[in-house]
């Protein structure tokens, strides 16, 4: 397998958003599970995304298990790897967004480093340097109110410096909207002057079109989706690829039950649990309790679902509203309650593919990994598109037999996404 394309995603909800772009402009995409075993059969494909769950994990342990999938890419034939990173920026300033690049960035022998969480198509934009969450400033967004990365500052180039130990610049949208002759350069103008990474500006498809052409001129870059759309739409245009996928035949039936588990506590989250109670039984589960009994909660969660779920898919969700996360992080601790939460989210969805469940929605990035990883799924294929940033995936070697997911990022999809996911997974 000879690939064009790699790339590393921090989450694994933030990996099929990637995957389900760089499908949806004719690249042939894989998304593994962390680096494959040697014995996994991938199939024929233009590129992978390696996910790996460091968002929120020390930057150090970020960068060890980054720089050993961008070794396994390489090894694979990939030209450029894009670190695929949250459309939101989730990262505080002890996070690994610049640790990471830089050390992909020395990796592939130094340079400098296009970087752009801008994706238009789910209403994140960058301009002078400040990302914006539909119309609002991220500071102003309900991202402030994130349980695991609150993020206070719209300034990425403030942000990514405050994390990083070279220089950040930025590539402003008047250079980009003139073409990519005058974007790279202002690029090779700012490396110039002693900048190894730069915050590039992006509003509408074309911009990323000019960012895809000249990152792909450079080994690494980082950005979310709307990045991999240029890099993709790129590498259509140079005839290195054919740019013929398109991922309808990932969804043929796999029958079982159906189920939806909820960890983010975004805003579109808690409307679509809302929305979902009107049709199908929705538990919501007592973190207070989770975190002081542990495993009876967990076992009431079972049961209760066992109870309901021939009759049709349930919903078991731990999301809460910002003051309720907030009490419970005050007395138990962030990173603790985070991780006790996930942890049982995860054995819940263990349990209920283990009664038979094929057919499952995860809710919330890190929520998805924990479920994920604790079903050890190695590798999915990617199929058509629920909401945007949200495919329907397929699951490759899979000791449980073929089942089909959706991992959706906490702020991704309508009101209606959870009946509209299972709509597409029969
Ligand atoms: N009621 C709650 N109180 C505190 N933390 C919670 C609660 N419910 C879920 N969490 C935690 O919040 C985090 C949500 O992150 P994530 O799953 O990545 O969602 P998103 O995609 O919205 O970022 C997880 O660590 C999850 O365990
Ligand atoms: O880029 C994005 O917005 C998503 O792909 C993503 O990474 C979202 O992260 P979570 O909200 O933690 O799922």
């Amino acid at each position: 397998m000879a690939i064009s394309l790699g790339s590393i995603a921090d989450d694994y909800t933030g990996a099929s958003d990637l995957a389900n772009t760089l499908t949806k402009n004719g690249l042939r995409t894989v998304q593994t599970v962390g680096i494959p075993d040697p014995s996994l059969v991938l199939p024929e494909v233009d590129a992978v995304v390696v996910s790996l769950k460091i968002r929120s994990v020390p930057a150090s342990e970020a960068v060890t298990a980054a720089t050993e999938a961008e070794r396994w890419l390489r090894q694979q034939g990939a030209g450029h790897v894009l670190y695929k990173i949250c459309s939101t920026f989730d990262s505080t300033d002890a996070g690994n967004i610049g640790p990471v690049t830089e050390a992909l960035s020395e990796a592939a022998g130094g340079g400098g480093v296009l970087v752009t969480p801008a994706f238009p198509d789910t209403g994140r934009t960058v301009y002078l340097g400040h990302l914006f969450v539909g119309g609002q400033p991220l500071n102003e967004s309900p991202l402030k109110d994130h349980p695991l990365n609150p993020m206070h500052d719209a300034n990425l180039v403030r942000v990514l410096a405050r994390q990083s130990r070279g220089a950040v610049g930025l590539i402003d949208l008047a250079a980009i909207a003139a073409g990519p002759a005058a974007a790279k350069a202002k690029f090779d103008a700012l490396r110039t002057t002693g900048a190894t990474m730069a915050i590039a500006d992006a509003i509408f498809e074309r911009d990323l079109e000019t960012l895809g052409e000249i990152a792909l001129e450079t080994p690494v870059s980082t950005g979310a989706s709307g990045l991999g759309l240029g890099l993709a739409r790129a590498l259509v245009r140079s005839g290195r690829i054919s740019g013929s996928a398109t991922g309808e035949d990932v969804i043929r039936p796999v029958g079982g039950l159906s189920a939806i588990i909820a960890g983010s506590c975004s805003k579109a989250t808690l409307r679509q649990l809302d929305i979902a109670e009107q049709s199908m039984p929705v538990l919501r589960l007592d973190p207070e309790r989770l975190l002081a009994a542990g495993p009876d909660e967990i076992a009431a969660a079972i049961s209760w679902a066992g109870d309901r779920i021939s009759a049709g898919p349930v919903v078991v969700a731990a999301s809460a509203a910002p003051e309720t996360v907030s009490r419970l992080q005050s007395q138990y601790g962030r990173e603790a309650s985070g991780h006790a939460i996930e942890t049982a989210t995860s054995i819940i969805a263990a349990e209920l593919v283990d009664r038979g469940v094929r057919r499952l929605v995860v809710a919330g990035g890190e929520t998805s990994g924990a479920a994920v990883d604790k079903l050890a799924i190695p590798a999915f294929l990617i199929g058509p598109e629920i909401a945007p940033g949200v495919p329907v995936l397929r699951t490759v070697g899979n000791r449980q037999g073929d089942m089909l997911l959706a991992l959706k990022s906490g702020n991704f999809g309508g009101e209606d996404f959870f009946a509209a996911a299972l709509a597409m997974m029969q």
